[in-house]
């Protein structure tokens, strides 16, 4: 640090991460009636075309794991923008990523669960070899609305003899109470 320069204050650094998430928060777009009538679409993919709100939220997301689940030795991530922000943690922490998948994608032996979503029924497919017995996963996604598909993905990795310490998303629609369904603790960074 340079000499006579203020050594950062905790308020700094707070300052910093709130400053990401409002940049985060202006980068998701909002789609009325999609797809279907009546439903608001929060489109997190939107954050992708700006680089400086990509990065603020790989390193709000790596904070928030090295703050709340230190624990953590593997991701898992939904499909599909699950996908895109699942590697980009594990990656920085090197751990493992294992992709949580929509029914029929993936090959091998897998494990099923069926859910209802917000708009409508759908089921979640995991390679069993992909979790080992005890790890401890932390389940990622870009939003929770309802809260059925990643309470299906935890009910999946409990299947396959793993443990969910938690999940975490970019977005979270409060009015629709998805975090009642989520048996492990769950971060958010935008709360709508
Ligand atoms: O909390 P829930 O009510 O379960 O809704 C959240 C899920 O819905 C969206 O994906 P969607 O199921 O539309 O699938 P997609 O990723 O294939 O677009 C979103 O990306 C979450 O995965
Ligand atoms: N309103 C919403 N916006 C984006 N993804 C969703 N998944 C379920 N509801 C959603």
């Amino acid at each position: 640090m340079l000499r006579g320069a203020a050594a950062p204050t905790a308020t700094d650094e707070q300052k910093k991460e709130l400053e990401k998430i409002e940049l985060i928060k202006k980068n998701i777009g909002l789609y009325p009636d999609f797809p279907k009538a009546g439903v608001l679409f929060r489109d997190t993919c939107t954050i992708l075309r700006q680089p400086n709100a990509f990065q603020a939220l790989k390193e709000v997301l790596v904070q928030c794991v090295r703050v709340h689940f230190v624990e953590t030795e593997c991701i898992g991530g939904l499909d599909a923008r699950g996908f895109l922000i699942g590697p980009i943690i594990a990656l920085e922490l090197r751990i493992p990523f294992i992709p949580i998948r929509k029914r029929g994608k993936l090959p091998g032996k897998v494990t099923t669960e069926e859910y209802t979503k917000e708009y409508g029924k759908d089921a979640v497919e995991i390679q069993d070899e992909s979790v080992t017995a005890g790890a401890k996963i932390l389940l990622v996604d870009d939003l929770l609305a309802t809260g059925g598909s990643l309470q299906a993905s935890c009910n999946l990795i409990e299947k396959c003899y793993g443990e969910v310490i938690g999940c975490l998303v970019i977005a979270e629609i409060e009015n629709l109470h998805g975090r009642a369904q989520i048996p492990v603790p769950l971060h958010s960074i935008v709360k709508y």
